[in-house]
């Protein structure tokens, strides 16, 4: 299956926590795990732009460019659209776009900008909240918003664990559940997580990565993070990085409701959902790439490709998911013999139309005069 569900739409992450709690830990995580992948970070706040890396770039204006495999630019959020732009031409070559909320941004504005923007090569890619284990309470304390963006995040880092006592983390990860009951968390410790759960790295070709060389991770190799004695390798076996993944690849179509409600009521750890649903006679014409993330969900519908087999193909990702009962909720959507020869009513398919947005795109490919 083409692994970028949603066509060559590259993600746009927006990463928030609040101040010193792990976001650019994260950040290089991610661009030393990059497999070959570039990623783009957009910073929207000169706050929070490495000044090393501004001072090695030579940066004088807004824009950092940090060797081939970074492009760091620090942005006001009206110029957000235009950097969006430019960094998703395909000359750019960007596998993955973060933006980098100052810690005190509110991050749905920037959300809200993604989500209204109008950029067909660009998709939501979820809002992951940042949150130091060890100042937990501390942060609540001083900032009440804490709560809020933590119930709007759709993936939780709970960063810094190494810093507290497994009783604590368990404590905390209680909260959190209560606080946004809809979100995946992972557990971390320097920012570690497994880049696959924020877009699908591609596998590159070795004569890539002389142009994918990154100097921003160099610049960054000797952090204070890797003195852990655990290096990247090891840490794949981490069991709070790693994630759970569903692939489901059937030829009968899903029934369009039961679908529905399945997506409808997934829960909060089924971080991500991506591929290719055959609704069947309720759509011959159509299949429909569907890309969630967080409660973002989307239905994309594209003609079928002249002689593509027609089958649903579909890979959910998430945190302290139940593969084998997702796979079996899955199993039951798929229309049976005797559905399958009764003509579907028209309102079969509305409510997977709520979530289609008629992007310029779409409406060529749908209507090519
Ligand atoms: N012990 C421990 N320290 C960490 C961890 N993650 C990050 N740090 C340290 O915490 C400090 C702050 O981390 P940053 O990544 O700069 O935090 P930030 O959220 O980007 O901070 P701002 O840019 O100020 O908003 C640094 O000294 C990191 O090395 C962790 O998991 N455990």
């Amino acid at each position: 299956m083409n692994p970028s569900t949603t066509g060559d739409q590259i993600p746009v992450v927006v990463l928030a926590g609040f101040l010193g709690s792990g976001k650019t830990t994260l950040l290089n995580h991610l661009l030393r795990r990059r497999a070959g992948n570039r990623i783009a970070v957009v910073v929207n706040d000169f706050g929070a732009v490495e000044i090393d890396a501004m001072t090695v770039a030579g940066q004088v204006g807004s824009t950092v460019s940090l060797g081939n495999g970074c492009l760091c630019c620090a942005v006001d959020a009206s110029e957000l659209d235009g950097y969006l732009e430019r960094l998703s031409r395909p000359a750019a070559r960007i596998d993955l776009i973060v933006i980098e909320a100052s810690g005190l941004a509110e991050p749905q504005e920037l959300v809200r900008m993604i989500l209204t923007g109008d950029n067909p090569r660009t998709v939501y890619g979820g809002l992951v909240q940042v949150v130091d284990a060890a100042e937990f309470d501390g942060t609540r304390d001083r900032h009440p918003e804490t709560d809020r963006h933590l119930a709007i995040a759709d993936l939780v880092v709970l960063n810094k664990t190494d810093r507290v006592t497994a009783a604590e983390h368990e404590r905390v990860l209680g909260v959190i559940g209560t606080l946004g009951p809809g979100a995946a968390v992972v557990s971390a410790s320097y920012g570690r997580i497994d880049p696959g759960l924020l877009f699908d790295p591609a596998a590159r070709p070795a004569e890539d990565e002389k142009i994918r060389q990154l100097s921003f991770e160099d610049l960054r190799a000797d952090e204070g993070e890797d003195h852990t004695g655990e290096d990247a390798g090891e840490h794949a076996h981490h069991p709070h990085t790693g994630y759970e993944s569903v692939s489901y690849d059937e030829p009968a179509a899903m029934d369009p409701r039961r679908l529905m409600a399945f997506l409808d009521s997934r829960p909060g750890g089924l971080y991500r959902v991506k591929g290719f649903v055959d609704f069947g006679a309720a759509d011959p014409a159509n299949r429909y790439a569907v890309h969630a993330v967080g409660r973002f969900l989307r239905f994309y519908p594209e003609p079928w490709p002249r002689g593509a087999e027609r089958r649903t193909q579909l890979v959910l990702i998430g945190s302290g998911i139940d593969p084998n009962a997702l796979a079996k909720e899955l199993t039951v959507c798929a229309v049976t013999e005797t559905e399958a020869a009764t003509a579907p009513d028209e309102s079969v398919m509305w409510g997977v139309l709520r979530y289609v947005r008629s992007e310029p795109a779409a409406e060529e490919a749908a209507d090519p005069t």
